[in-house]
Formats: C-alpha cells, sequence, structure tokens
C-alpha cells in the first residue's frame, strides 16, 4: 500500500523544540453521535479524535453507514455531537447554540457538494457571493473579490452566465470560488467529482492541488482510491469509529496524477 503511518490520534506531546506549534483547522477529541430512535439507539459516531492542521489535505473514506455523513455534518457544523469536542478555531461547536452554529458554519466553513448547489437565477460573480449575501456584506469589494476567484478557477470569460449555461465542471468550479469567498477554515467536500466524467474529475483535482499549495486546508469525501489518493493523507472510518488515519506518500500522489493525466490525454486523443 501507498500509504505511511499519519499524525496519530491522541494530542501531541508538548514540543521540546523552538518551532511555533502546529494550529490546527479542526481538533477532534472521542466524538460520539446516537440517533434515538423508537425501537433504538444508533450509534453512528463511537468516539472518532483526529486533527486536521492547517494546510492539509485529507480524504474521509468508509464503507456506507460508517459515519462519513455524520462526521461531515458535524464539521459542516449542520449537527451537534452527543458528546466529545470538535474545535474549530478557539470554539467548540458542541458547546454552541443552534445561532451560533449557523453564525459560524456561513462564515468560517467553505462547502463543496456533489451536485453543486447553485442557485440557478443568479450568474457565477453572483452565486460567489452568496455566503457574503448571509452576512449583508455585498458591496463593489465583495463583487471584486468574487471575480478574482471566479478568475482563479479559469471561468474569468463566464461571470454573467448562469448555471444552466455552464457544463457541470463550470458548475463545480463556481462552487469552489464559492466556499473561498469567506476564506475558511476549511473547504469541505462532500462527493465532489461523484458527477463528473474522467476529464472534469482530473481538472477538478486539479484545482484543488493548486488551492492545497496556496496553503488552503481541503476536508473531502470520497468513494474513489484515486480521488483519495491525490489527498495527503486518508482518515478510513468503519462502523462508527477511526478505522485506520494514514499519510498518502508524495510518489504515490505523484503516480495517480500521472495516471490520471495519460487517461485525460487517452480520452481527448479519441474526441
Ligand atoms: N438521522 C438519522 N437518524 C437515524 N440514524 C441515522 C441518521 N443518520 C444516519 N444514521 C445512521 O447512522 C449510521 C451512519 O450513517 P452515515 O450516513 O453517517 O454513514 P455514511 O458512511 O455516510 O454512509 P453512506 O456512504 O451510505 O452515505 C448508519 O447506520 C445510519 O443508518
Amino acid at each position: 500500500m501507498s500509504v505511511t503511518d499519519a499524525y496519530g490520534t491522541s494530542p501531541a506531546p508538548a514540543s521540546k523544540s523552538t518551532e511555533s506549534p502546529k494550529r490546527f483547522a479542526t481538533s477532534i477529541r472521542d466524538l460520539k453521535k446516537e440517533y434515538v430512535l423508537k425501537s433504538e439507539t444508533v450509534r453512528a459516531l463511537r468516539g472518532v479524535s483526529f486533527d486536521v492542521p492547517e494546510g492539509d489535505y485529507v480524504a474521509i473514506m468508509g464503507p456506507s453507514g460508517s459515519g462519513k455523513s455524520t462526521l461531515l455534518n458535524m464539521l459542516g457544523c449542520l449537527d451537534q455531537p452527543t458528546s466529545g469536542s470538535l474545535m474549530l478555531g478557539d470554539d467548540d461547536i458542541s458547546t454552541m447554540s443552534d445561532d451560533q452554529l449557523a453564525d459560524i458554519r456561513s462564515r468560517r466553513i467553505g462547502f463543496v457538494f456533489q451536485s453543486y448547489n447553485l442557485i440557478q437565477q443568479l450568474s457565477v460573480v453572483e452565486n460567489i457571493q452568496v455566503p457574503l449575501y448571509y452576512q449583508g456584506k455585498l458591496g463593489p469589494k465583495q463583487r471584486e473579490r468574487a471575480v478574482e476567484l471566479a478568475k482563479q478557477v479559469g471561468l474569468g470569460d463566464r461571470l454573467d452566465h448562469r448555471p444552466t449555461q455552464l457544463s457541470g465542471g463550470q458548475q463545480q468550479r463556481v462552487a469552489i470560488a464559492r466556499s473561498l469567498v469567506n476564506d475558511p477554515f476549511f473547504v469541505l467536500a462532500d462527493e465532489p467529482t461523484g458527477n463528473l466524467d474522467s476529464i472534469t474529475t482530473d481538472e477538478i483535482l486539479a484545482i484543488f492541488d493548486k488551492l492545497n499549495a496556496e496553503g488552503r486546508t481541503i476536508i473531502l469525501v470520497t468513494h474513489e482510491d484515486d480521488v483519495a489518493l491525490r489527498a495527503k493523507r486518508i482518515v478510513r472510518l468503519k462502523d462508527g469509529m477511526l478505522h485506520t488515519d494514514e499519510l498518502v506518500e508524495e510518489s504515490a500522489r505523484e503516480a495517480v496524477r500521472a495516471k490520471h493525466a495519460i487517461a485525460v490525454a487517452e480520452l481527448k486523443a479519441r474526441e
């Protein structure tokens, strides 16, 4: 296998070096989530712990029912744990009110969904500005930032297009630009390439590579090994527990990038 042991799941021992301490985009400790139904209690997460240092690129994997969506909902401040802690910066989401959760969600988390979730009536630039709208922050400066982000994801010539006038890959680029508009703690991507063909998948993964190289923290849920191997680290859940937490060797990342590049070149040659 092309991965090595990762950071470990317990708090790091105090460093004796003079290096500044690692900052975490999020830090999760003994996270549990139970759903209480009439006939039974489902233990969806049974004590999950791991850290995501700033600048990391983590793929979360696991079989159906292993707890990925439950974890994602908490990382996205859409739901609270039954017990344990999930820190975003200095805030523990398990102690927040619904209003505080909504506030931190709109200000500090960048979402990218499988189905893009764009507003059909709005243009590319307007869609990118949507998270700012919810904070009452809309002005020329914010529009300028949205235009800049559109250019960063290669949509500088599509600023006034509506989602129906864009391909799936272009719509996902809008969603990625939208996810960055608030300068989030991390980009949370749920099967972001699930609806895309191989060529477009590679283009979207290249954007994530670039964003991560620029220092953006990315947390991505995927079922696909080849998508996960583009990340720096793979966290696997099983039966609501952390099964493995492994770093992906740079050589393995390079190999999968090369494999994707060859597949894309072959497909383009056939067109
Ligand atoms: N709202 C809910 N009420 C009750 N049980 C739930 C709820 N949401 C999830 N579960 C249960 O919690 C467990 C974990 O579900 P979860 O959706 O987090 O898994 P998953 O890994 O995302 O699965 P998949 O890959 O199929 O989406 C499952 O047994 C599921 O049935």
